[in-house]
């Protein structure tokens, strides 16, 4: 499957370049279905890019929007993605998307596999715009490869579309999309900034073991777009 590179010179141009890309293809979807989805990732990269989108035209009450992975901790905490999703992509002509969120009143996120899978249902699939990010290690949603689920979250055979992953390297238990339902999107991006996310993604493309770079699984079986900024 094929990689497309964008490189833009900063972080600006490449997030106003990005939420118009992403806000092209929604509006799309939009039009040819009544509705369209935005799965995005957590962490720190996609901040700017969501405030940015937030303030961008478009139809936001016919989207769908939710999350790659989740880390298992109360939705007002610091490291939750639907906290930072909501200070930073909920907001303004975006405050009236259709959120769907991962984290539930479970403790274990084992015991909301379930509830996660149902609520899939209140989302438009196949995804019409997944962003990806990728950790140093390779890890991409929260299909960690030190994790002992990194074989399920892999596996394409099964049917599970979530995951509970306790990472050993990194904090919190998570809830992670699988790969075939990550792969289940029209449109695949995968955001990075910084030379030192180049280079962990030239090491993944160089090919290998996916498990060791679950990264490379996405790689191996979708055509990705690269949005990449220093
Ligand atoms: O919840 C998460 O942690 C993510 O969704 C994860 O997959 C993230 O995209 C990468 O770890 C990169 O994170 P940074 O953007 O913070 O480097």
């Amino acid at each position: 499957m094929s990689l497309t590179e964008s490189n833009f010179q900063s972080t600006d141009e490449l997030n106003i370049a990005f939420a118009e890309r992403i806000v092209d293809i929604l509006k799309t979807g939009i039009t040819e279905n009544g509705r369209a989805s935005l799965v995005v990732s957590g962490g720190r990269t996609p901040k700017a890019l969501f405030n940015a989108l937030s303030k961008v035209a478009l139809d936001w009450a016919k989207v769908d929007v939710s999350l790659a992975d989740e880390r298992w901790v109360e939705t007002d905490d610091d490291a939750s993605n639907e906290k930072m999703l909501r200070r930073e992509l909920l907001q303004h002509n975006a405050a009236v998307a259709n959120f769907v969120g991962l984290k539930t009143e479970h403790a274990d996120a084992k015991d909301a596999v379930e509830t996660c899978t149902a609520n899939l249902a209140r989302l438009r699939t196949p995804f019409d715009v997944l962003i990806l990010g990728m950790g140093e290690d390779g890890h991409t949603a929260s299909l960690f490869p030190c994790s002992e689920q990194i074989h399920q979250g892999l596996d394409q055979g099964a049917r599970r579309t979530y995951i509970a992953v306790q990472p050993t390297t990194a904090p919190n238990q998570r809830m992670s999309l699988t790969l075939p339902a990550l792969l289940n999107s029209k449109h695949i991006f995968l955001h990075l900034t910084g030379a030192s996310k180049k280079q962990v993604l030239d090491e993944a493309l160089k090919g290998g073991d996916e498990h060791a770079m679950p990264i490379r699984a996405v790689l191996n079986n979708a055509d990705v777009e690269l949005m990449w900024a220093p």
